[in-house]
């Protein structure tokens, strides 16, 4: 399979908030931003794999920054790195004042999504090649993300989790 690119599976989604998607304090629900960032992330890992994907695990959210009531905010996925059948999705979530255009970072997200067949059977996806610095250095890091989330998942045992173990041997 030919390996793609993070930029090949890059999505971008520009909408408002509004009131209906809002806590008492006027910002943005966090459900709503949790799932404004899995349609993104499903599109990227779409794009990366051309197949049925599937959220297999939020791997980390970060609410740094409330997002304001009538605030333009910005989702933007792509896949970080490529595995056998899964794929790890980066989000990136901007916010854009309202007079000068500038973007602030305002939260991050990492999903784990899953290509499946008709059946739902877990099936193979093209490798990914980072091109940027922040692309090799999220890629580079991907592989300890993926066995913190198995051993948590109590999918894989903690003596296996080599990538782990090295963080704190080194
Ligand atoms: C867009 C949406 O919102 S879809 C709706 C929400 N999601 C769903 O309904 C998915 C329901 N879950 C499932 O269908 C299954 O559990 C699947 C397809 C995600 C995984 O199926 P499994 O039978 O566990 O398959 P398997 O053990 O082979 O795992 C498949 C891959 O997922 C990875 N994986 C599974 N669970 C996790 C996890 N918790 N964290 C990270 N990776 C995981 C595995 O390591 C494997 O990766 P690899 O092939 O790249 O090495």
């Amino acid at each position: 399979m030919r390996a793609k690119t993070p930029s090949e599976s890059r999505t971008v989604m520009t909408d408002l908030v509004l009131p209906s998607e809002t806590n008492p304090l006027n910002n943005l629900f966090g459900g709503e931003l949790l799932a404004r960032m899995d349609r993104a992330a499903s599109i990227s890992a779409r794009r990366h794999s051309r197949r049925i994907t599937v959220t297999a695990s939020v791997n980390h959210v970060a609410f740094n920054r409330a997002v304001p009531l009538g605030s333009v905010v910005t989702v933007e996925a792509a896949v970080s790195r490529a595995f056998k059948t899964s794929m790890e999705i980066f989000i990136d979530v901007w916010i854009e004042d309202r007079f000068t255009g500038e973007r602030t970072k305002a939260n991050e997200a990492i999903y784990t999504f899953v290509a499946v067949d008709d059946t739902g059977k877990p099936t193979e996806v093209p490798p990914l090649e980072p091109e940027t610095d922040l692309e090799k250095e999220r890629f580079a890091a991907a592989l300890r993300r993926k066995q913190l989330s198995l051993v948590l998942a109590g999918k894989m045992k903690p003596a296996e989790a080599t990538e782990l173990k090295a963080l704190f041997t080194s």
